[in-house]
């Protein structure tokens, strides 16, 4: 954890949280304010930064209280480890701010997915849940439950994969998708978060959540689910003692796909920026100090054409050429001589 001099609320293009992180580029946007394409300059690798949010209106004891909660919720998250989740690397309190830091993935969140493209086919949510339950196994392996999982946290990314985020931040959960014991006021718990990923796979393929934009309204039965119906209702049960687990719940998710559904691929242009950085130590590079580079080489970088590589000359070709104007001077100068030898006889 690292502490350094406050950058501000939602923090400055350029700004370097916690002494470390540098914001260079917006990519979307929390409770907490700007999620931003930020690199880290002590390992060199491009992350996403995202400030925590914390409750406003706060006296400086609660307020201190909040940070100790955020701070505790980042480093349980960086307990959990699995590719379907989002990998987050640290937890760092700027000034009276909490920052995540955390692998940055090129991606639109489920929500943007279905306004641009419309609601997954049963099988593509089933791949959806497969790859959300094996992140929820990780977290619950690791005694984080997710807390508010919903389709605003799961990120589909531009390589086609499915990435889980948010696990184990407490904060705004829609209601939508929460579990109703947890509307009651019981504790977060993995029963709980059965429920959320079957209203999230439930809202994938039928448009709306199941029990309403409040969660309260009875359930709609849904009509598009085909296959996945019996899966889904089994999550969405009222009771969670007799919800599935995640164990379960990817075993019969796998059936319903018999591995045919591989991936999202949207059929449009990336969502978000791909970081491209020369190598350390040349120009362009976020840690270049002003060194002169090493090696020269051809670069592309800025949209300017690459400059073509110095013409190295053979050496054997300079040699022959050598050979052959001696050649030449030997020959004329002998000539010479003979000319003169000529005219003095
Ligand atoms: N690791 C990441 N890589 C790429 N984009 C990300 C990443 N994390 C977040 N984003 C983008 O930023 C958006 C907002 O982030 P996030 O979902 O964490 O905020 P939020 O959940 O609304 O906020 P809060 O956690 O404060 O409620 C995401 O929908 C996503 O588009």
């Amino acid at each position: 954890m690292t502490r350094g001099n406050s950058v501000g609320a939602a923090g400055s293009q350029g700004a370097l949280v916690g002494g470390r992180y540098r914001l260079d580029q917006p990519i979307g946007r929390g409770r907490g304010g700007i999620v931003w394409l930020a690199y880290d300059t002590r390992l060199h690798r491009t992350v996403a930064a995202k400030r925590m949010y914390l409750p406003p209106g706060q006296d400086e004891a609660q307020a201190e209280r909040s940070r100790a909660v955020a701070l505790q919720q980042g480093h349980d998250a960086m307990r959990v480890d699995h590719p379907c989740a989002i990998t987050v690397h640290d937890v760092v309190r700027d000034g009276p701010d909490v920052w995540l830091t955390m692998e940055y993935v090129p991606s639109r969140n489920m929500v943007e997915f279905l306004a641009e493209h419309g609601t997954l086919t049963p099988e593509q949510a089933a791949f959806l849940g497969i790859q959300l339950g094996k992140a929820l196994t990780a977290a619950h392996q690791a005694g984080v439950p997710h807390r508010n999982l919903q389709p605003g946290n799961v990120l589909l990314a531009d390589d086609g994969g499915v990435k889980l985020t948010d696990i184990g931040i407490s904060g705004w959960s829609d209601p939508a998708y929460r579990a109703p014991e947890v509307a009651r006021g019981e504790l977060p718990t993995s029963a709980s978060d059965a429920y959320s990923l079957g209203a999230t796979l439930f809202a994938a393929v039928e448009g709306v959540p199941p029990c309403g934009a409040d969660g309260l309204q009875p359930q709609v039965p849904p009509k598009h689910t085909g296959a996945l119906t019996g899966a889904l209702l089994k999550l969405l049960r009222t009771e969670p003692g007799l919800r599935p687990t995640m164990a379960d719940t990817i075993a019969s998710l796998s059936a319903i796909t018999e591995g045919n559904q591989q991936a999202f691929i949207p059929p449009t242009a990336p969502a978000m920026p791909r970081p491209h950085f020369p190598p350390p130590g040349q120009p362009g590079h976020p840690g270049y100090q002003g060194q002169p580079p090493q090696v020269h080489q051809p670069t592309a970088v800025g949209g300017q054409a690459p400059v073509p590589p110095r013409k190295q000359l053979d050496p054997q070709l300079v040699r022959r050429w050598i050979l052959i104007a001696l050649a030449v001077i030997v020959a004329v100068s002998v000539g010479i001589g003979v000319v003169e030898v000529f005219f003095l006889m």
